[in-house]
């Protein structure tokens, strides 16, 4: 059998190396810088290993050169260099890469910062060059060498001379096109930037020279221009610090600088673990929800770090949508990166990372409202609402990360409880977790159908936000306990006056009759109520949808109305009853005027609108007169 060698178009290889791999021009810079500070390692890899060798720290840096009038751009290094075959073994071979070979070779344990693993990083070089030169001289060597090629047909390597070992890349940035301007590749504040964004805790000082500006001396008046050197990057990223040498000021400086928020975060979580899946990271648990939070245009995610070197920005499957208002920064050198080291090959360790991230946030959460609880009440609300989202997605299958996490006015400790301190102060014979839906807390104090719950002792939370109701509905039940809103036509409370209100209800039937047959389709039906004591009628519902519901749903942009089974409950004992009685047996206009009247209350009691508010006000000035 006959063996043969794939071949490869050389040329077509790098054409698609160029255009295909990488989707974002400024991403040379990252690679460009990545070679060199693996050049940087290498050397002191070596002078680790062997002892006649020092590594003096300030001789080892990378610095940037833009030359706007020749058009080029260069990235010097201070590292191992080349020798003529490596040269044309890594630069001349597509997919070779000198630092997976050294990281073998050298069989460097995981952690160590080698960059390079791919072998084509280099000619995203020809993304913004059309001729490309690297000088460079090999670490021990007498000889150096020269590289050229302008990425389409061939690369020559010839002898040149270089005084120190290092390597020295040239770009010769290409003209500006119609679409396209090259010239920012040349321009300090934008490299500053790009270097900033993608290399910042590369382990080396990147240096380049600034213009400035300043008073001449003795002048008041007049500026001179000068350059001073500038390291642009951070170096050490504040994630791999020892925590005991960072301070709280430390920390919120990194947020500030990160753009994370205008406030103070709240919290910030560190971790440093080794494990599986070894990572860094910093998260921030914000003060306030920005502007955007609760809209459609907020990008969750944290900052995705794969050895020092930025992969992607809010990197989205780092985060459970529930904690979506967490930022940070995560920094693994366990991820696998596709080659443009712009996406993640496969998740795995992504989602253990994830995974692990939201139980930290949760444990960070607990023990906030354990320990710190006006912080907890300061965060919750701000993020309450998007807890009680969680909730609520997913059919609530995150209910168990959640539930203690949530908080709801008290009707009877006038402050935010948890559900854990409801359901463990309610009486032996309480069946329910009793709750009323409204506007605001002022307004659900005031709603009748809370008197006979709030008469009984027990409690009642209040849900003023539009997610409330939904998010208990999903949860069902809290520690076996049900929640049953306070407008339920059966609120499960054992009475005395039960029989009584038997009674009641079967010698006013014919009346509560008439009274149906008048709001037909308006009500479900009309009965004499448990619940009221000093209201004469309040509307509560029969079923699954509640009123509170009712106006949420219909409230928002579709075409589908939903309507709840209202009950029409009368106060029997109430004096205007009596009224209404002596209008049934005697006057039956009056008793029409009398029903309308008694229902609009209901229904502006409840915040919803009356269907012919002129009727209404019409209704009240017949009686008046
Ligand atoms: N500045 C440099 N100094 C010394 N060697 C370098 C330098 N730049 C590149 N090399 C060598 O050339 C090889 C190829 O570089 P290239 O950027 O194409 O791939 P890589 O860095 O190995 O992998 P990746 O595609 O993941 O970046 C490197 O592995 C390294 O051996």
């Amino acid at each position: 059998m006959e063996k043969k060698q794939f071949k490869a178009e050389a040329k077509r290889l790098l054409d698609i190396v160029v255009n295909s791999i990488y989707t974002n021009r400024e991403i040379f810079l990252r690679e460009l810088i990545s070679n060199a500070s693996d050049a940087i390692d290498k050397v002191y890899y070596k002078t680790l290993t062997d002892d006649s060798l020092v590594f003096k720290k300030e001789d080892y840096y990378i610095k940037i050169v833009p030359d706007k009038k020749n058009r080029t751009l260069k990235i010097i290094d201070t590292g191992i260099g080349m020798t003529k075959e490596e040269l044309d073994e890594n630069l001349g071979t597509i997919a070779k890469s000198g630092s997976l070979q050294f990281k073998k070779e050298n069989e460097l344990k995981d952690g160590y910062d080698i960059i390079g693993q791919f072998g084509v990083g280099f000619y995203s070089a020809f993304l913004v060059a059309d001729k490309v030169t690297v000088i460079t001289k090999a670490f021990g060597s007498d000889k150096a060498y020269k590289w050229e090629s302008n990425g389409v047909e061939e690369y020559s390597i010839d002898e040149c001379q270089k005084d120190d070992f290092g390597t020295e890349i040239i770009l010769n940035i290409k003209e500006n096109t119609e679409d396209e301007n090259f010239d920012e590749y040349l321009d300090e504040y934008n490299l500053r930037h790009i270097i900033k964004k993608y290399s910042d805790f590369i382990r080396y000082p990147i240096k380049m020279d600034i213009s400035k500006r300043r008073l001449k001396d003795g002048s008041e008046n007049e500026y001179e221009e000068y350059v001073e050197e500038e390291i642009i990057n951070s170096m050490v990223p504040i994630w791999r610090k020892n925590k005991n040498e960072l301070t709280e000021e430390d920390y919120n400086n990194f947020y500030f600088e990160k753009h994370y928020g205008f406030d103070k975060p709240i919290k910030h979580i560190h971790l440093s673990i080794d494990g599986t899946v070894s990572y860094n990271a910093i998260l921030y648990i914000p003060e306030k929800a920005s502007y955007d939070f609760y809209t459609k245009e907020y990008e969750k995610g944290l900052d995705l770090y794969s050895n020092g070197v930025l992969i992607m920005n809010r990197c989205p499957d780092l985060l459970v949508d529930y904690f979506a208002f967490v930022k940070g920064v995560v920094d693994s050198p366990d991820l696998s990166l596709n080659i443009s080291r712009e996406i993640l090959q496969h998740d795995r360790q992504l989602k253990f990372i994830a995974k692990n991230i939201k139980n930290k946030i949760k444990k960070e959460l607990e023990n906030m409202l354990k320990n710190e609880r006006d912080k907890y009440e300061i965060f919750y609300k701000s993020f309450g609402r998007q807890l009680k989202y969680g909730v609520y997605s997913d059919f609530g299958a995150h209910k168990e990360d959640l539930q203690d996490l949530l908080m709801f006015y008290s009707s009877k400790e006038k402050k935010m409880v948890t559900l854990n301190e409801y359901v463990s102060r309610m009486p032996k014979e309480q069946k329910y977790i009793y709750y009323a839906s409204g506007e605001s807390i002022e307004k659900i104090d005031k709603l009748p159908q809370t008197e006979v719950i709030k008469d009984k002792g027990y409690e009642i939370l209040y849900f003023t936000d539009d997610i409330d109701e939904f998010a208990i509905k999903m949860m069902m039940t809290y520690k076996d306990k049900e929640f049953k809103s306070v407008s339920s036509s059966d609120l499960g409370i054992e009475n005395e006056e039960d029989n009584q209100t038997k009674t009641d209800e079967k010698e006013n039937k014919k009346l509560f009759e008439a009274m149906e047959e008048i709001l037909k389709e308006k009500v479900k039906s009309v009965r004499s109520s448990k619940k009221l004591k000093s209201h004469p009628v309040c509307l509560s519902n029969d079923g699954d949808i509640t009123i509170e519901m009712e106006k949420i749903l219909n409230s928002m942009p579709t075409d589908q109305k939903v309507k709840a089974d209202k009950v029409l409950e009368i106060n029997i004992n109430h004096e205007v009853f009596k009224s209404l009685k002596e209008a049934y047996e005697n006057d039956k206009d009056k008793f029409k005027l009398y029903t309308d009247i008694l229902y609009n209350q209901a229904l502006l009691i409840e915040g919803l609108p009356i269907s012919d508010p002129v009727e209404f006000t019409n209704n009240i000035c017949k009686m008046m007169r």
